[in-house]
């Protein structure tokens, strides 16, 4: 089950409860399993009842004093709002109107952000549902079978943060904000919608994240922040696009990333937290919203961004100090740098590396406590 291969669409469990493993595909429709409890402690909490809505799960008080687990967890059948009864293409044409929005367009399915195969394009907000919602368009910009990506923007783009109490009000009451965070921590709500096919590169967020899918189905494949060296990344981006048949002899270590996959449907919220990767794959014409929150604190974040993906402040004074030290070991000759470059790895791994991250809970060792020489690899 926790199967770590590329290319094969194992149901890796996205949340764990209890004893065992639970495949988030494979839970039943209509009930909330289990949810994460992030305003408290960010604990799975046990089954509630088939009417247990997100207010009453979310709220409730944990007295535990164990580690808080920040997984991805999928909760079923949320109650989402009216959305998920009145979101038609017509409705959102209706009450989106035609404010403009700037989209993605590309001739293929699969966002490119390396060679950018996409192109940015305005359209009125009820054209882009339109087309975006069918599969052959007689306007279009680059072919007929163009696909398109909207990821709502502030009203001052390099300012502010998505809002869709904001952008777009008369949509923005059809959906209620799962409470799972205090209201100053609020950052953003921001539209996702897409063409059927459509997928967006594998990437991570530094805020914590509930993406709610609305219409539509959507896969989204997870790796964790401890994979990060595998993911070959670029920014906060992975360079290895195609995750269901990768280029091996290009990203050999990618095999080493451990996939967990989901399939939301309409009602289904995902909770992403920060520094997750997640690559989505709409495998309908699907709206989603999500809503990003501050979970450290306000001044961790770095105060001009707008998208909620720019490192946190401490990390990119790190980052840059890093690129001193690099610049500063050019002084000496190349047996040397070599030789330093690889005791700052040992130094950085040994103070920076948490030993309770590292032991990662699996079905064998459900809480994570065997000593890590006993944990079994990702495949
Ligand atoms: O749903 C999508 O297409 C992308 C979602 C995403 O990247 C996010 O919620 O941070
Ligand atoms: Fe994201």
């Amino acid at each position: 089950m926790l199967n770590g291969a590329p290319g094969k669409s194992s149901c890796a469990d996205i949340y764990r409860r209890g004893q065992g493993c639970f495949c988030a595909r494979h839970l039943p429709r209509g009930e909330i399993k289990s949810a994460v409890c992030v305003r408290e402690c960010n604990k799975i909490h046990p089954h509630q009842s088939a009417a247990a809505d997100l207010e009453s799960v979310c709220t409730r008080t944990c007295n535990s004093s164990s580690t808080a687990q920040r997984r991805p967890a999928v909760l079923r059948a949320v109650r989402l709002g009216p959305c998920l009864e009145k979101w038609t293409v017509e409705y959102l044409g209706q009450k989106g109107g035609d404010k403009e929005v700037k989209i993605h367009v590309s001739t293929v399915p699969q966002m490119d952000f390396l060679h950018k195969n996409f192109a940015y394009k305005t359209l009125p907000f009820n054209e882009f549902v339109k087309r975006a919602s069918e599969r052959k368009h007689s306007d279009f910009f680059l072919c007929e079978d163009e696909s398109y990506y909207l990821r709502s923007l502030g009203e001052d783009v390099r300012r502010e943060p998505a809002d869709l109490s904001k952008q777009f009000p008369d949509l923005a009451e059809d959906f209620n904000i799962p409470q799972f965070f205090a209201a100053d921590q609020f950052f953003s709500s921001v539209f996702r919608i897409s063409s059927c096919g459509l997928q967006l590169w594998t990437h991570y967020d530094v805020m914590d994240n509930l993406l709610a899918q609305v219409t539509g189905m959507k896969r989204v494949v997870l790796y964790s922040p401890q994979d990060a060296l595998h993911l070959y990344l670029s920014g906060d981006k992975s360079e290895v696009l195609d995750i269901d048949s990768p280029d091996l002899k290009r990203f050999p270590e990618f095999v080493k990333a451990k996939r967990y996959e989901c399939v939301l449907e309409p009602g289904d919220l995902l909770f992403i937290p920060a520094l997750w990767f997640h690559n989505t794959l709409a495998l309908q014409f699907g709206v989603g919203v999500n809503v990003f929150w501050r979970h450290l604190p306000a001044d961790s974040y770095d105060k001009k961004d707008p998208y909620g993906n720019k490192d946190p402040v401490a990390a990119s004074r790190a980052l840059q100090a890093l690129e001193r030290a690099l610049h500063t070991l050019d002084e000496l000759p190349a047996d040397y740098r070599d030789f330093y470059g690889r005791r700052m790895i040992q130094r950085i791994q040994k103070r920076t590396y948490s030993d309770s991250l590292t032991r990662t809970a699996t079905r064998e060792d459900p809480d994570g406590t065997l000593p890590s020489s006993q944990l079994t690899k990702p495949g």
